[in-house]
């Protein structure tokens, strides 16, 4: 069911100082900053040959990554997205499985502008897991 590896998503204390890393230090392609309200983040993507690495920093009251903030300072790993060719019929195979999907359970319109969910990371070994719809 699960295909491509869209993205990692990394939670950074300054986005500002880790795209210049992954554009000076690191020699990768950084898009500019985008804010997401409705997803309480700011993103940055690095675009890599074979993936994407998502920079992710809070953004308004409220944010789903504050608190992962407060307990990782200097930043971590947050969640790895995988591509569905139906993210519909992928949520109702879960849920069926037994695993929680966060939310109401509805997709939201992702950062590519395609219809995104997670799962709770501890239904998948401790990984906060985004499908997105490819
Ligand atoms: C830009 C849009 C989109 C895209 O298109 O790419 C994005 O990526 S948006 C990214 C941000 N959005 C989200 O993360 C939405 C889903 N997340 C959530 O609903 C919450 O963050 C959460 C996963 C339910 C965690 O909620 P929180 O209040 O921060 O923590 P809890 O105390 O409820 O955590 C319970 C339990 O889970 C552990 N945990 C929390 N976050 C993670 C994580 N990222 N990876 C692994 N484990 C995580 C946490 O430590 C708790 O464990 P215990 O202490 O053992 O109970
Ligand atoms: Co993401």
């Amino acid at each position: 069911m699960i295909g491509r590896l869209n993205h990692v998503a990394i939670v950074v204390p300054d986005l500002e100082a880790a795209s210049a890393t992954y554009r000076a230090t690191l020699g990768a392609n950084v898009s500019a900053a985008v804010d997401l309200p409705e997803h309480g983040v700011t993103t940055v993507f690095v675009e890599l040959p074979n993936t994407k690495i998502e920079l992710l920093h809070p953004l308004g009251e409220g944010s789903p990554i504050a608190k992962f903030l407060s307990q990782n300072a200097s930043g971590g790993i947050h969640h790895i997205c995988y591509e569905v060719d139906d993210i519909l019929a992928a949520r109702d195979k879960l849920k069926a499985e037994g695993l929680r999907v966060l939310g109401d359970g509805e997709p939201k319109i992702g950062a590519h502008g395609k219809p995104v969910l997670f799962l709770h990371p501890k239904d998948l070994f401790g990984t906060l897991v985004e499908l997105e719809q490819a």
